[in-house]
């Protein structure tokens, strides 16, 4: 059997208490998910369940409180290397220009900078922004920017890549462009995948399995479905097909009671 690229193995997650509470407060519990090499996993759960916690945990930015986390195979301890992250927040240093930005952790990794800045062009080309390479962040629009920060994750080949609602800030149009953007880079050189939505129709959409997180505390894998819809897909298109009209359906009747939950709680805690 195949090692799977990133495996999360019975991990849980506590922060310790600002308020004194000894028992802190458990995000996630007990959770168990694989990805294969090339596979594109999504997760999705009610707001404030732990899906950046897991992603976190995955980037070996936070360290499980129990479990561990395996990088194909091999214990992770410390920064996942093999992994590019991508996160909702704008990541881009603003004093660099575009393929400053693309250089930059080229260079961090010790490439020659002629070779770097070869490399980088490259990746604004595909990216569709060649002509916009000297701009700064600030003179570019949201979109570009997203694309500057895929760039930046792409150029630098990782095998495993960390996404956090990398989309969820751009308006609809840029964001279905972004989207099948993605799937075509991908689809042209399969990474593992770990995407974290709330979008239910961005997961199922995107994925080959989508997986529901319960509401917290001590959030869980509560579903798992494969999404075995062809590709490459357009996103837009395959929404109104009837297979993805059928499994948003059966992930929205597992999700739905969770999204309750999670909304209930937040009432409580306000
Ligand atoms: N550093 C921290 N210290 C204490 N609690 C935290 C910390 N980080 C996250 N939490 C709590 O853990 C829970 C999970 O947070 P997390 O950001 O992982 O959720 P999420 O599912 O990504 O949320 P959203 O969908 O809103 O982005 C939340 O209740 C949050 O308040």
């Amino acid at each position: 059997m195949s090692v799977p690229a990133l495996s999360l193995d019975g991990v849980s997650c506590t922060f310790v208490a600002r308020d004194g509470d000894a028992a802190g407060y458990t995000a996630v519990r007990d959770v168990s998910l694989a990805i294969e090499a090339g596979e594109f996993v999504s997760v999705v759960g009610p707001t404030g369940c732990g899906k950046s916690t897991l992603l976190n945990m995955a980037a070996g930015l936070l360290a499980p409180s129990t479990g561990g986390v395996r990088v194909f195979g091999e214990p992770l301890a410390g920064l996942n290397r093999r992994a590019g992250y991508m996160f909702q927040a704008e990541s881009l240093m603003p004093w660099r220009t575009a393929l400053g930005n693309v250089m930059a952790g080229l260079s961090f990794r010790g490439a020659r900078d002629a070779d770097a800045r070869a490399l980088a062009n490259e990746w604004l080309q595909r990216v569709g922004l060649a002509a916009f390479a000297d701009r700064y962040p600030h003179q570019l629009s949201g979109g570009m920017r997203k694309r500057v920060s895929l760039a930046q994750v792409l150029v630098l080949d990782p095998d495993i890549i960390l996404m956090d609602e990398p989309f969820s800030a751009l308006d609809i149009q840029t964001r279905q462009l972004m989207e099948n953007e993605v799937l075509a880079l991908w689809g042209a050189k399969k990474k593992a995948v770990l995407f974290i939505t709330h979008d239910l129709d961005e997961a199922i959409a995107m994925s080959d399995r989508v997986v529901i997180l319960s509401a917290g505390p001590g959030s869980r894998v509560v579903g798992e479905f494969r999404v075995d819809l062809e590709r490459p897909r357009d996103v837009a298109e395959v929404r109104t097909t009837p297979s993805f009209v059928e499994l948003h359906k059966a992930i929205w009747d597992v999700l739905r009671e969770e999204v309750l939950a999670g909304y209930q709680q937040q009432l409580a805690k306000a």
